[in-house]
């Protein structure tokens, strides 16, 4: 009976600061939607609209990396890039993420406070390739565990995205094909071209 009211009571908690944290996050991802906008010279609610507006979907997944006895030949998580139109990673102290840049990988240092952005595949896609999609990976520790917790920002499945028509012209072909979101999940996970 002791165990019901403990664990009823850590899931009131963490629904309680679950809902918090979204509001905050909501928050967050739209000023930096609006200010990526503004950068690409179009209206502020362009990209927030392009992405599904009130529909934007948040996906909070936690990354649970423990130490590895051989951190020189395992990965925490492979290069990729994500297939979001946003990311917003909190990291713990214990740094490992890692960004690809001019050829090189560089340690993405942990700043206490701090909240790591990628740009993801949708924004790569309606920016015409303006924005880059950051490919990153994580590598392991041998003494401490590392955890993360990104919130991927992702349009509804069935919204139709492509490169935006005010950023393409004669000069400026789309270099991205449009299609439905869940479309482009599909030949994702699946590997298969876009
Ligand atoms: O743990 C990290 O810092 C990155 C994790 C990541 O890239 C992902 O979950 O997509
Ligand atoms: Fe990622």
């Amino acid at each position: 009976m002791m165990m019901i009211v403990v664990v009823v009571g850590f899931v009131i908690d963490y629904r309680a600061v679950n809902e918090e944290y979204a509001k905050k996050m909501m928050g967050v991802v739209d000023k930096v939607l609006d200010n990526l906008s503004l950068g690409l010279g179009l209206e502020e609610r362009v990209l927030k609209d392009a992405v599904g507006g009130d529909g934007l979907e948040y996906l909070l997944k936690i990354n649970y990396y423990p130490p590895c006895p051989r951190p020189d030949l395992a990965l925490g998580v492979v290069a990729h890039t994500d297939m979001s139109a946003v990311t917003i990673l909190v990291p713990n102290d214990v740094s490992g993420l890692q960004v690809f840049k001019d050829d090189v990988w560089f340690n993405v240092k942990y700043i206490p406070n701090a909240l790591i952005v990628h740009i993801g595949d949708q924004l790569e896609i309606l920016s015409n390739g303006k924005f880059k999609s950051v490919l990153h990976r994580t590598t392991v520790n041998k003494e401490k565990t590392r955890m993360s917790w990104p919130v991927f920002c992702s349009p509804p499945g069935e919204l139709v995205l492509g490169p935006l028509p005010q950023l393409t012209n004669d000069e400026n072909h789309p270099k991205f094909k449009t299609k439905k979101y869940k479309d482009y999940q599909y030949c994702k996970l699946n590997k298969l071209p876009q």
